[in-house]
């Protein structure tokens, strides 16, 4: 079987977008998913994308994490959006369908500003923080980022039996004066990704829960992304905007043996 895709990136995060309008993507086929994000014998990706038909908004995106499984994913959101307009689905205004909902999104130039479902405030974990935006995220503040392992504190807490069953995406954040910078350990990718959007949203919204005003500037390994909200007194967020860049990389044809 061949499979056409068109690859992009929103700060690093890299994805297999596929255009699904006729529904013929197996997408309960795992190993198949699992090999598009293989960087070695696939194509390599931190995630596949469908972009589907939908009956009353402009269109349905399914994300895939490389293991199969599904979540909110903010850059891939992103990515998903500035691929509709390629395809002429939308113009810089779209309302569209993915894994936790309905979302509100445009575009401004390059930038890509994605609309984040209303949170609750965030919670402490001991001296650490866990905030849903859509998918789960651990957040801890540290002040050695560029020098520090993440991946083995972020596997021992994303397999912790406190998140047992389903697990948490891990965060590791430095403030600066300019803003924060965060590095991420993704569940189903099960390593380092170079940026994840819900990710930084998190812990921008952990940033606010602290001394930071809206918006936020986050730096990742991948590149820089802002976040803004509204903090209210019921203890919520509201007007989740995160925005930042969405870019093809290129598009081809794939011979998969699965
Ligand atoms: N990279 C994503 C998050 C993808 C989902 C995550 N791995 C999970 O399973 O929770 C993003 O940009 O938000």
């Amino acid at each position: 079987m061949k499979i056409s895709f068109h690859k992009y990136q929103g700060t690093g995060n890299d994805f297999v977008m596929i255009d699904d309008r006729n529904e013929t993507f197996p997408a309960e086929n795992t190993a198949l998913i699992s090999f598009l994000c293989d960087r070695r014998m696939g194509v390599g990706a931190d995630g596949v994308i469908l972009i589907q038909n939908h009956p009353e908004h402009d269109f349905r995106m399914i994300y895939f994490n490389p293991d199969g499984s599904k979540s909110l994913c903010g850059n891939g959101s992103r990515c998903a959006i500035a691929f509709a307009k390629t395809l002429g689905i939308i113009g810089n205004q779209t309302v569209f369908e993915t894994t936790d909902g309905v979302h509100d999104a445009f575009i401004e130039g390059e930038i890509v500003h994605f609309h984040l479902h209303d949170v609750g405030h965030a919670t402490k974990q001991d001296s650490d923080w866990f905030i849903n935006t859509g998918s789960p995220h651990h957040v801890r503040l540290v002040t050695d980022l560029d020098q520090m392992d993440i991946i083995q504190p972020g596997r021992e807490i994303r397999y912790s039996k406190h998140y047992e069953p389903a697990g948490t995406n891990v965060n590791f954040v430095e403030t600066t004066p300019e803003g924060i910078r965060v590095r991420t350990y993704e569940r189903g990718v099960e390593n380092e990704t170079l940026s994840c959007g819900t990710g930084v949203t998190a812990c921008a919204l952990v940033a606010g829960m602290i001394d930071y005003q809206s918006p936020v500037k986050i730096e990742t390994k991948g590149g820089s992304l802002t976040v803004s909200f509204t903090k209210t007194e019921a203890k919520s967020f509201q007007d989740i905007y995160l925005a930042g860049p969405a870019k093809k990389v290129f598009e081809g044809i794939v011979e998969v043996p699965i």
